[in-house]
């Protein structure tokens, strides 16, 4: 949270020009490319001052969790606050994108007295005005004064905030940018992009074409490797554009047995089939208003893509087993890992449909290719994610584990070095992680943990003379066996992701 407290004397120099120095701060503060933190902390402290309020506070909008969240703990009484979105006047301005004047916030429904009962703290009048670019840009946060001294605010105070509030909004996006390029000092609190991690060139692109595809409702084609983060960047999208406050829904193109797809993806009527006892929608329209996110398009059964390539056409459908056309506003992000062009060829993979999807195209590399410097910086990024959640002190690693991971070819990409960090951590008590505690390399004996790992001993008898595909079938079935049945821990032990376990275990024998 940032808030401050006004100085406790009036401020006697003309409003007008501490607004403007104040404005003026902000400009050269963002030049100088200062903590954002800081910047936040200084804009409250001089925002309270000008408008002559007791209290600034700025809240950012956590679209992944749905919920409005404040920044730094300048408050002494709080550390920090988090709520949903929709509760209180900040909420409202979050949701709504409209600014809010109250003179007397007892008598607002709308007000939210949660804080200042914990605070003890009385709420009189508020200004409060969303932090956006423009009027069609995405409510990145709101920014909250409280109990102007003296009078209520007033027109011009709020022509004023809503002016600053949108220079905020650029600071947002700026330092969103830098710190998505790894130039940046690593910040945004739930930001768009503060969960990606990397600084490669290969990446600045991926990042660029993310930032430009979330301001369209074009429909994206994300192609990568399992485990290059293609969930992530879907994701990244949604949150960044303007859909962020409404559903993100993922539709798992393998994992579904084909008669299956259709309903889930369009719904069904009552009576469509056997066991269809009631009407049940499907994930097109339980993502109106946001997103849809269909991961393994390439596995999409031909007979469903017609209808699928319908629905992106007019954006229309019809529940299975129903006549009436229904209509929904979502918009579409498609994930691959196979080569759509060679199934387009092989007639699995309808032409128009390829076409479709793809109206913007993102590439994401593969980890080998952005090279050893973001291997350690993603190394180091969930060496602190898992420190933190596994409650190890602050983690480092030996020269030799370095060595290690950056000569490393990384088959299963991010998510196969996400997994050994994890690993690490745990097996580091005291968060150093040496060569020992990471996975070897292949031929080179068993990690240091198989003896704890569930398949213990087992082993795999393999007949010369299989196809690769049977190979990995037998291998990956043995996986799984090994871990009960578990087929998500399976596929983390693999290093790859479930989708590409299922597509295994269904390798034609
Ligand atoms: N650049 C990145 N920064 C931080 N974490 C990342 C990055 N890329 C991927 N990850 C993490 O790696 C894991 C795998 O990513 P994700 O599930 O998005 O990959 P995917 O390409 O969708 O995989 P699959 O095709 O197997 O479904 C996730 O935990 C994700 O958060």
């Amino acid at each position: 949270m940032t808030t401050s407290a006004a100085p406790s004397m009036l401020d006697t120099a003309p409003l007008s020009m501490s607004r403007l120095s104040l404005l003026v701060d902000l400009a050269s503060l963002l030049a100088r490319e200062v903590d954002f933190d800081a910047l936040l902390g200084t804009a409250c402290e001089r925002l309270a001052k000008a408008l002559r309020a007791d209290r600034a506070t700025i809240w950012l909008v956590d679209a992944e969790r749905g919920d409005l969240v404040t920044r730094v703990a300048l408050l002494p009484e709080l550390p920090s606050l988090r709520q949903p979105l929709e509760r209180g006047i900040a909420g409202h301005v979050a949701t709504t994108g409209q600014v809010v004047r109250v003179d007397d916030a007892s008598r607002d429904p709308r007000f939210d007295p949660t804080a200042d009962r914990a605070t003890g703290y009385t709420t009189r009048s508020m200004l409060v005005a969303p932090i956006r670019e423009d009027g069609a840009a995405p409510v990145r946060g709101v920014v909250q004064l409280l109990n102007r001294a003296g009078a209520p605010f007033d027109e011009e105070d709020q022509r004023y905030l809503v002016a600053l509030a949108t220079q905020l909004a650029r600071a947002l996006s700026l330092t969103t940018l830098r710190a998505a390029e790894g130039g940046g000092p690593g910040v945004v609190l739930q930001g768009p992009f503060n969960r990606i991690v990397g600084r490669s060139e290969r990446l600045a692109a991926v990042y660029e074409k993310v930032q430009l595809a979330a301001q369209t409702d074009a429909t994206v084609l994300l192609r990568g490797e399992t485990g290059t983060g293609k969930s992530l960047f879907a994701r990244a999208i949604h949150v960044n554009s303007r859909r962020q406050t409404r559903p993100f829904v993922t539709v798992d193109c393998t994992t579904l047995p084909a008669q299956l797809v259709e309903s889930e993806l369009f719904g069904h009527e009552r009576g469509a089939f056997t066991g269809a006892d009631r009407r049940v929608p499907g994930k097109v329209e339980l993502a109106e208003g946001g997103t849809l996110f269909l991961d393994e398009l390439g596995d999409l059964p031909l007979d469903i893509q017609g209808k699928l390539l319908r629905f992106l056409q007019d954006r229309s459908f019809e529940r299975v087993g129903g006549r009436q056309s229904l209509r929904a506003d979502v918009r579409v992000v498609c994930a691959t890992h196979c080569d759509l062009e060679r199934a387009v060829a092989e007639g699995r993979f309808r032409k128009d449909l390829y076409y479709r999807a793809r109206v913007v195209e993102i590439d994401l590399p593969a980890l080998r290719e952005r090279g050893p410097d973001d291997v350690e910086t993603l190394a180091r990024h969930f060496a602190d994610v898992y420190a933190t959640r596994y409650g190890r002190p602050s983690p480092g690693f030996d020269p030799d584990a370095l060595r290690h991971l950056r000569a490393h070819t990384w088959p299963g990409n991010v998510r196969e070095l996400e997994h050994w960090v994890e690993s690490a951590i745990a097996l580091a008590p005291d968060g150093r992680i040496s060569a020992g505690h990471l996975p070897t390399r292949r031929g080179e004996g068993a990690p240091p943990h198989a003896a704890a790992a569930p398949e213990g001993d087992a082993r795999v008898a393999l007949p010369l003379g299989l196809t690769l595909d049977e190979v990995t079938r037998r291998y990956v079935e043995a996986m799984v066996r090994a871990c009960e049945g578990n087929k998500t821990e399976a596929a983390k032990r693999l290093g790859v992701g479930r989708n590409t376990l299922s597509r295994a275990l269904r390798a034609k024998h």
